[in-house]
């Protein structure tokens, strides 16, 4: 049984600032949305989280990930996924290329590699753009592109630093349902930082404010 993401007894300090002081756990397919005003801290939590806090922050306090502690472990060895404002897709490969390149180096056959990537492209409802330039996409496909090679890094925590907001608002539904629904079916416990209190309404689950 996976236990999620916890947060033990976390302080974030940047000189005498106390940033974060947070005690939380995310369940499996559990959204919580982080918010609080500019320079409160949430992409340092983040930060904290993938192993990327640079070490002007005082950090206190334990992260674990189903069990595992994440503290001392380098950022690719903790499997947290985490999506941006941008898409960040890497213009240089193909729409499969970026894909093949979140796959993890274990999944070794050429064949197995593409039937992945596939799989992937066809449950976002992109079956058949892994030849595409990522520049000929719509705003909506890389979006989807986008999440699709987080979750075939196999992660086991999904972050999100205001992904939505550069999406138009017709798409922005559409891309958090796709985004929500997907991290639920996957079990991911899910820490989305956000300015827009409608992202917290649509994911529907506890949302903690920074002050
Ligand atoms: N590398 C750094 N070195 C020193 N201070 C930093 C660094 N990165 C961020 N800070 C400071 O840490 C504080 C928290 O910043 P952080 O980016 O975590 O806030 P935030 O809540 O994510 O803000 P925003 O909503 O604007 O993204 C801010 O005062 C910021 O200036």
């Amino acid at each position: 049984m996976k236990s999620g993401l916890e947060l033990r007894d976390l302080s974030i300090r940047l000189g005498d600032r106390l940033l974060v002081d947070i005690d939380l756990v995310i369940a499996p397919g559990e959204i919580v949305t982080l918010m609080g005003p500019s320079g409160s801290g949430k992409s340092s939590l983040l930060g904290h989280i993938c192993g990327t806090l640079p070490p002007v922050f005082d950090v206190r306090g334990v992260v674990r990930l189903n069990d595992t502690v994440l503290d001392g472990l380098a950022p690719q060895d903790r499997h947290v996924g985490i999506l941006f404002q941008d898409d960040l897709l890497f213009p240089h490969l193909s729409v499969g290329g970026n894909l093949a390149f979140a796959l993890p180096s274990s999944i070794r056959g050429k064949t197995e590699r593409r039937a992945r990537v596939a799989a992937a492209l066809e449950s976002a409802g992109l079956a058949g753009l892994a030849e595409r330039d990522p520049v000929t996409l719509s705003g909506g496909q890389r979006a989807r592109v986008a999440l699709m090679r987080v979750l075939l890094s196999e992660p086991g925590v999904l972050l999100l630093d205001e992904p939505f907001s550069k999406l138009d608002r017709g798409l922005r539904d559409q891309i958090r349902s796709f985004v929500f629904d997907l991290a639920r079916k996957n079990g991911l416990p899910t820490l989305m930082v956000t300015h827009d209190p409608e992202d917290g309404q649509a994911a529907n689950g506890r949302v903690i404010a920074l002050d």
